[in-house]
């Protein structure tokens, strides 16, 4: 059911050095599933050897047979998306449905970066001089060393392998040891597809040595890290001091703010989903819910009815509907955050408390009369957590919305096609979804602006991330 935990280095499957170790736990249980190879210097410096001379193959291969080659990954995902959502489930938590669609929509993704990397345009600009030509090409950055989380483990996985291989680059990912299965089973996919050996590197391992020592090489040209904003800044500063190029897709707190004007049943069913699907778990998730006092009541009435009626269990269930957090880190900081809310004031209209002592089941849970200045209202919850506000006239609640240093998604619903525009136009985030969710699709880009980080994956600009231009200027021939 689950799968060997391995590293895969220079095309093969190992267990390194095997030196140290470290058990992976299924969160609806508590129970030890498999012991998983962290890695030594030894293990990295293999991986790191294999990159660069997988770049250099790589990068030569046309951009034709890297397309073919991708499109053959994908096909394999979607024969094998059933077991690859198992693995999913049973060491991150999440309802299978949900583990599900992330593995069948990887491989959407990975098509996306097939046509895209075909497409790595450059240009030519016409000179002062009719003997010269001056070109302008697009070359891939270099051998990347890329750090995903356990909340979304094929998704974060799979835009950075697709990303950096259809771009042409290598890559050696240090995926989530705390849910490595799935992830496993995606790299299988592409070794299965013929990626040659050494372009695509999979290791886990203590994040802090990992990163570190990899961020340090001179093989390593480009960064790409999905996780904290505190842990998203030591990266960045250190990839800033060896000059390595970076994309950081970093926490986020996302406002969703519902008008007068509202489809009230709509805007409290989609507020929901959105807010319990993982368990909370998900930088986008709505987080700060501003409605409008006018439909204040209406809301929170609805929005606490769904959101008792959710069914919370092991994701296996075929009734499940939420599953345990992923890890007992969570359930211990979403505690602190609602003992500081109803510290504060805060009235807990749903939930509020783990369920049962096996496994890290929470309730979704509801509160209001959150006061601003509890913490959760500013620090990212990453749990089952909705604290719902009210709010009186636009400009007061775009203000507020904008407070806060996150910038990665937000949503609105309204009736109204000026205040959507004006919404669209003055929240602070990198991505703005209005009256429905349209986040986090292939082809659009999915980043954030201050502190939820840089860049975009999806979308040419997740192309674009791992592409260096050059410029040649030529005469004579
Ligand atoms: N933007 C996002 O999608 C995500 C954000 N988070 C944020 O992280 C917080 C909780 O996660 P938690 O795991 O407890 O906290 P951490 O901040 O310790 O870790 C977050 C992620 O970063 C990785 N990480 C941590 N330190 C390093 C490092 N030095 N080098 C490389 N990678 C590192 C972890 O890797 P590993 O998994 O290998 O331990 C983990 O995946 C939440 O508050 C949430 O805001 C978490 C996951 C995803
Ligand atoms: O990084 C995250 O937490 C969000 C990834 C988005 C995945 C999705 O919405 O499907």
């Amino acid at each position: 059911m689950y799968t060997d935990l391995l590293f895969y280095i220079d095309g093969a499957w190992t267990l390194g050095e095997a030196d140290r170790t470290a058990a992976v736990v299924n969160p609806a249980t508590g129970e030890e599933i498999g012991r998983l190879p962290l890695a030594s210097r030894k293990d990295l410096d293999s991986a790191l050897a294999a990159a660069e001379r997988g770049f250099a193959i790589w990068s030569a291969t046309s951009a034709y047979d890297r397309s073919a080659i991708l499109r053959r990954a994908a096909a394999l995902v979607r024969e094998r998306h059933e077991h690859m959502a198992r693995c999913m489930t049973l060491d991150q938590g999440k309802p299978l449905g949900e583990s599900t669609l992330e593995a069948k929509s990887a491989a959407d993704h990975i098509e996306w970066y097939a046509e895209e990397g075909r497409r790595a345009y450059g240009r030519i600009v016409p000179s002062r001089n009719p003997a010269v030509r001056q070109l302008v090409v697009r070359e891939p950055v270099g051998p990347v060393a890329a750090f995903t989380p356990w909340n979304f483990p094929i998704n974060q996985a799979v835009r950075k392998i697709a990303g950096a291989l259809a771009a042409g680059c290598s890559l050696i990912i240090k995926a989530p040891e705390e849910a490595p299965g799935s992830v496993i089973e995606l790299v299988r996919c592409f070794h299965d597809a013929g990626v040659p050996a050494g372009v695509l590197n999979l290791v886990f391992g203590i994040p802090e040595e990992v990163s570190d020592y990899l961020i340090r090489s001179p093989i390593i040209r480009k960064v790409s890290f999905t996780g904290s904003t505190a842990v998203g800044r030591k990266l960045g500063a250190l990839a800033a001091e060896h000059l390595k190029l970076t994309t950081m897709e970093l926490g986020g707190h996302a406002p969703f703010i519902v008008c007068a004007d509202a489809d009230v049943e709509a805007a409290a069913a989609l507020a929901c989903t959105l807010k319990f699907r993982n368990a909370g778990q998900v930088c986008a998730s709505p987080s700060r819910f501003y409605i409008h006092d006018t439909v204040f009541d209406a809301f929170s009435r609805r929005f606490a009815e769904l959101a008792g009626q959710l069914k919370v269990g092991d994701g296996f269930a075929a009734d499940s509907q939420m599953g345990p957090l992923a890890n007992a880190r969570r359930v211990k900081a979403v505690e602190e955050l609602l003992a500081d809310a109803s510290a504060a004031g805060a009235r807990v209209l749903c939930g509020g408390q783990r369920i049962g002592d096996k496994g890290n089941f929470f309730a979704p849970t509801v509160l209001v009369d959150t006061p601003a200045e509890a913490r959760l209202l500013h620090e990212e919850p990453f749990g089952p957590v909705a604290p719902l506000l009210r709010f009186h006239d636009l400009d007061a609640v775009i203000r507020d919305a904008n407070s806060l240093d996150y910038g990665l998604a937000a949503f609105a619903f309204t009736a109204s096609l000026k205040t959507a525009t004006e919404l669209g136009n003055r929240l602070q985030s990198g991505m703005v979804s209005i009256n429905h969710f349209g986040l986090a699709l292939p082809e659009t880009p999915f980043g954030g602006i201050k502190a939820s980080g840089h860049g975009s994956e999806g979308g040419s600009e997740g192309l674009e991330a791992y592409l260096t231009t050059k410029f040649i200027s030529q005469v004579g021939c």
